[in-house]
């Protein structure tokens, strides 16, 4: 990637990002070399299974993996309009942390100050961020928990996290989030403690405020059907790695990794009507401890070959910006039948 030529263009650049934690039972490869882009004003979705290294990566790009027991490797860059965030000072951090990028984490509940008023938490993120007077900050809070669409603004300013229900407390975070008025939002499973109904209103309020305020979003999951309204490019990660990336069509219409395949048969899909069985993948990923010298995929993988367990694939590239990890699409490898979702009725 020429970091130059796109420094106006992505927001993020990510490359060869390794973060291990060492732990008693030794070192945590939890995130190895992954690399991608954020362009500026999209929306971009990590998903994979849990343990993959996908909220480790989310916390990098954050500036919240710590030592001694979190280390991010020499020689990994985030770069964020062209600088490289993990060459910051301290002052650059602050800047960077308070006004430039926002987190919504799953746990609203543990995101929030139990102790303070939510009025007043979001306010003080409006009088630090937007060096708002505190009236003038206060009316805002009131509309800004008016715009996530909670009912009685006016009055619900003045409660606490504990008195509103999971699905309103969401609606706070991603009101504090946005009070910041930030250029990066990662979204860590937003809606995953979340009933279907609310999960899909707080996506649209996520994409509403990503395009109305043009915020570059990296949305967070392992549920692929979460993403499909939301999220331009996808990048799919397995036991540390993207294994593949392309755009949301390219990944749900002609993916080209056998996990993204997998990832896809579990997830049901309107337009298939009833012609599709759901599936679940068998087995487990790999231990992060002692991941496998070949493709991590390889235990799981209904197409392995012997090579599989023996190197790590090469990336092909499809499309324009397609790209999959996997010895299948080697020139010389032999040809096997890949699953059709091209779909429709
Ligand atoms: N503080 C930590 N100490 C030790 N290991 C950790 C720590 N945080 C994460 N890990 C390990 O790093 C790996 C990646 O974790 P990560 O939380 O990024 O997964 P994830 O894909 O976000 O899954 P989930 O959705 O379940 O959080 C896992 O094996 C996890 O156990």
């Amino acid at each position: 990637m020429d970091s130059k030529m796109n420094e106006n263009k992505h927001i993020l650049e990510v490359e060869d990002l390794r973060v291990s934690y060492h732990t008693y039972a030794g070192e945590v490869k939890s995130v190895r070399g992954v690399s991608f882009y954020l362009e500026k004003g999209e929306a971009l979705a990590i998903v994979g299974e849990s343990g993959c290294g996908k909220s480790v990566t989310a916390k990098a790009i954050m500036g919240l993996i710590k030592g001694p027991q979190g280390e991010i490797k020499a020689g990994s860059e985030i770069r964020y309009n062209g600088n490289n965030i993990l060459k910051y000072n301290k002052n650059q951090w602050k800047d960077y942390k308070g006004g430039e990028c926002a987190i919504i984490f799953q746990d609203a509940l543990a995101a929030l100050n139990p102790t303070m008023r939510v009025g007043k938490q979001i306010a003080e993120n409006l009088m630090v961020h937007k060096q708002m007077k505190k009236q003038e900050a206060a009316r805002e809070a009131v509309e800004m928990l008016r715009r996530v669409g909670i009912p009685e603004p006016e009055k619900r300013v003045e409660q606490y996290p504990h008195e509103f229900s999971g699905g309103m407390r969401q609606r706070v975070m991603i009101a504090i989030a946005f009070a910041c008025d930030p250029n990066l939002l990662i979204c860590d499973e937003p809606t995953t403690a979340l009933d279907v109904t609310i999960q899909g209103q707080i996506l649209d309020i996520i994409k509403d405020l990503q395009e109305k305020r043009k915020v570059s979003v990296i949305m967070i999951t392992h549920d692929l059907g979460v993403v499909a309204n939301i999220a331009q490019r996808i990048a799919v990660m397995y036991s540390g790695m993207i294994v593949e990336s392309g755009s949301a069509k390219d990944i749900f219409y002609n993916p080209r990794h056998p996990y993204t395949w997998a990832l896809i048969q579990s997830v049901p899909r309107l337009d298939l009507e009833n012609k599709q069985t759901l599936m679940s993948i068998p087995g487990t990923p790999p231990d992060l401890l002692e991941p496998p010298v070949g493709c991590p995929f390889s235990t799981r993988c209904s197409y392995c070959m012997p090579v599989c367990r023996e190197a790590m694939p090469e990336t092909t590239d499809f499309r324009e910006g397609h790209q999959a990890a996997c010895w299948l699409h080697h020139p010389m490898a032999p040809k096997v039948d890949m699953p059709d979702f091209r779909g429709g009725k």
